[in-house]
């Protein structure tokens, strides 16, 4: 049996600080926040201490993709949150996720937290074979290029990766148990898929092998979050 509140982490994506605190009230089920580029943009770090009050815990998403200089100054000053995950690109490249690295155990150690885990991106799931091949010009297979990418990311230093649950199976076995594999594209039978290209449901996601499920709209942007919710945890309830 799977619990949702220790598997299922659920994103923020709004854009006013009281829609975020509304959906906190709303999901008090929910263990893991997601905070992402549009609350975190349009709101700035507010957010954060709220989430940390109530004793939750948060994936910063900010996606870093820069030169080795500037993606260790926005680690060092995000480790000064106390948040538990952070993402960065894979294709930053072996030497700015190193340093990526180093400068956010650094800001974390300076703020007296522990270090949070950094994943990398591998290949966002709204993109698919096609998109790959045709508009960003890789000449190689998807799942492999995924692959390749967490690979780097692993040998780079880093804590795990954020992965279609499609590849989930694939970079576990190759990276092993203790590689975190952070999953969005993922959608239950009854959701739609919207901008997602590589998904799995909740109970197939879980068996190829993530640690954790991202899920946002299909709860947020339900009629009844709180169902939605429900319906999620019945699902992984019952693997
Ligand atoms: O880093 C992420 O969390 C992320 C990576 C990725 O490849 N795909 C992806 O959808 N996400 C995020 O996961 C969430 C998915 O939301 P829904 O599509 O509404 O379930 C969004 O907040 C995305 O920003």
């Amino acid at each position: 049996m799977v619990l949702a509140a220790e598997k299922v982490i659920v994103p923020l994506d709004v854009s006013r600080e009281e829609d975020a605190i509304a959906l906190l009230s709303q999901l008090p089920e929910v263990q893991f926040w997601k905070v992402g580029l549009e609350l975190f943009v349009s709101t700035g770090a507010g957010i954060l201490p709220t989430l940390k009050h109530r004793q939750k815990r948060i994936f910063l998403d900010l996606k870093f993709h820069d030169i080795p200089n500037t993606v260790a100054g926005a680690c060092r000053a995000a480790g000064k949150y106390g948040v538990d995950l952070l993402t960065i690109h894979a294709t930053c490249g072996r030497k700015a996720l190193q340093a990526a690295k180093t400068a956010l155990v650094e800001g974390a150690a300076e703020a007296g937290y522990p270090p949070p885990k950094l994943i990398a991106i591998t290949l966002l799931t709204s993109l698919n074979s096609r998109d790959l091949a045709f508009d960003l010009k890789v000449p190689i297979e998807l799942p492999e290029y995924a692959l390749q990418m967490a690979v780097l990311a692993k040998e780079s230093g880093l804590d795990g990766a954020v992965c279609s649950p499609q590849e989930a199976a694939q970079l576990r076995q190759v990276c092993g148990d203790e590689f975190l594999l952070v999953c969005p594209g993922v959608r239950p039978k009854w959701a739609e898929t919207g901008d997602q290209s590589r998904t799995f449901t909740p109970s197939e996601a879980i068996k190829a092998g993530a640690d954790y499920l991202v899920i946002g709209r299909p709860i947020t942007a339900a009629t009844n979050p709180q169902e939605a919710w429900a319906k999620i945890g019945d699902e992984l309830a019952n693997i």
